[in-house]
């Protein structure tokens, strides 16, 4: 369905940001993106959905093919038309809006009423607490709920692929497992999602595949639940200490394993 590859973007004149990048994504299920900050997951979004050019960038080498056709470079509106949509990262719903209309703005470009009254039923019953306030303006929404809102307006054009990017982000652990299983329904319903996430258990316990971006490149990939299993992952993302050594630092004080972790994080992505 999306099918990238050898991907080079770069911002400027400088140094490229993804290095040969390639990544897939199939008819059906969740794949997911994981990578820490400034790994280019965005930098990737932005390329797949014609919006780089708005940031300074572009794409320097590679092809990026959606249902055959390729799609470097294309412009937003075109990869929007083509069925590809983006929830860009941080909510962006119309906040003066109801909760109604902005789903009405998700909708413009389907033509049937009565297909775009059963997605909105169906936005109810994906998200009831959007249903509940349908007629409230989506800038008085909460966190959680604006990031169900952008979710929704998304699906109101009834993509063929959905990028979700980090949609965990900023919220409450309850919401974020909600989040989760809301993008397995969607991916259930029939829409292929891939979902860009820096909450790696979340988006390996929803995933059938992953990729680990590290500065520009992809180390892992392969099926979520091996990865969850690899003790890179478990070391990196998931704050677990594969070697399930607790017992200690070497000066008696008990070892934090998360404080460890932050360190390693700290000292790996600094340089
Ligand atoms: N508009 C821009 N102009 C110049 N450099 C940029 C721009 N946007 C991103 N970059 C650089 O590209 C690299 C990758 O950033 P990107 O935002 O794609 O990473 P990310 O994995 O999405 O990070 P985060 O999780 O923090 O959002 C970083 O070094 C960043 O500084």
């Amino acid at each position: 369905m999306l099918d990238i590859e050898g991907l080079v973007v770069r911002y400027g004149g400088r140094e490229p940001v993804l290095h040969g990048v390639s990544l897939e994504v199939t008819e059906a299920g969740v794949v997911a993106l994981l990578g820490a900050n400034g790994a280019g997951k965005t930098s990737l979004m932005r390329a797949v959905s014609g919006t780089l050019p708005l940031h300074g960038g572009s794409v320097a080498a590679g092809s990026i093919r959606f249902l055959g056709k390729d799609i470097a470079g294309k412009d937003p509106a075109a990869v929007v038309a083509g069925g590809l949509v983006q929830t860009p990262e941080g909510r962006h719903v119309f906040g003066a809006l109801t909760v109604d209309e902005n789903l009405d703005a998700g909708a413009i470009t389907v033509r049937s009423r009565e297909a775009k009254e059963r997605t909105r039923r169906q936005m109810f019953e994906l998200f009831p607490r959007l249903a509940e306030r349908r007629r409230q303006r989506a800038g008085t929404l909460s966190g959680g709920e604006q990031q169900m809102l952008a979710i929704a307006r998304a699906l109101m054009s009834q993509p063929k692929l959905l990028l979700l990017d980090e949609p965990s982000l900023g919220l409450a652990p309850l919401l974020v497992k909600q989040i989760g299983e809301t993008v397995r329904e969607i991916s259930r319903d029939g829409v292929p999602v891939l979902l860009v996430e820096q909450n790696a258990a979340m988006a390996l316990s929803v995933a059938h595949r992953a990729y680990v971006l590290e500065l520009g490149r992809v180390v892992l990939s392969g099926p979520a639940g091996e990865l969850s299993h690899s003790d890179e992952v478990r070391r990196l993302y998931l704050g677990e200490d594969p070697a399930g050594d607790e017992a200690g630092t070497p000066d008696g004080k008990p070892r934090g394993v998360r404080g460890d972790l932050a360190t390693r994080r700290l000292a790996r992505w600094a340089g």
